[in-house]
């Protein structure tokens, strides 16, 4: 019987992390990963970047793919103009179960809806679950073979509009080679890729942007 590392991020967050106070969550978590124990969140170099396209492109309807022990979703939420809304989706229970903590923690749950299961059955059903015509913004942080066929899906299922963009985490490391192959080699997407490193490392990882251009 021990703890899983998701269960002493949520302890550090309730013991160091000031409630209702997103911004001293996101910072409690990166110091305790950077210091403590590694962990995969998007971290603070690369999530400067994922604030300045969020910031820039203010989505109304937006959503996360992996949410992990939510660190991103409380930054995301934490930059999000009055209501719109964070839909995030972890295939993981386990993760799941302590995301919800941490976004309630930070006080942000009115903006955040996260839903559980595997995205490939999510995907067809999010327009009529949730009244959607389509998202403005996509951060894609799940499982890095999902990023491709889960981009095919939100394409068929009519959820990117002329102007959706697509933010990928992980492009280098672990990689996600044939997603990068697509948005770069598709006349219908303009990609754009920000060099960045690894959360809490020295290793090369960047983030890809991809305009869907319809
Ligand atoms: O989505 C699920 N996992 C997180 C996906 N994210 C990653 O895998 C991920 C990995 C890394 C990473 C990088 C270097 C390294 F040496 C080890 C891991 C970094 C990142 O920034 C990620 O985002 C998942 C799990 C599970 O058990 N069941 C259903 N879904
Ligand atoms: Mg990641």
């Amino acid at each position: 019987y021990g703890s899983t590392r998701p269960e002493r991020i949520l302890a550090e967050v309730k013991s160091k992390a000031t409630r209702g106070d997103a911004r001293s969550v996101v910072d409690t978590i990166d110091q305790y990963c950077r210091h403590q124990e590694w962990a995969m969140n998007v971290g603070d170099e690369k999530g400067t970047i994922l604030d300045s396209i969020v910031c820039e492109v203010k989505p109304r309807a937006m959503l996360e793919l992996g949410t992990y022990c939510g660190y991103s979703a409380v930054r995301i939420a934490s930059l999000l103009p009055p209501n719109s809304r964070l839909i995030t989706m972890e295939f993981n229970p386990v993760f799941a179960a302590i995301a919800r903590q941490v976004i309630a923690w930070a006080g942000v749950e009115d903006k955040v809806v996260l839903i559980e299961g595997p995205s490939g059955d999510w995907i067809p059903k999010m327009k009529k679950e949730f009244g959607l015509t389509s998202f403005d913004l996509v951060f894609l942080d799940h499982w890095k073979d999902c990023y491709l066929p889960d981009t095919k899906l939100m394409e068929e299922c009519g959820l990117l509009r002329t102007g959706s963009i697509l933010v990928a985490d992980n492009v280098i490391c672990p990689g996600a080679p044939d997603y990068l192959e697509y948005v770069r080699g598709s006349p219908r997407y303009e990609s754009k890729y920000f060099r960045s490193h690894l959360e809490y490392t020295r290793v090369e990882d960047g983030i890809e942007k991809s305009v869907f251009l319809g």
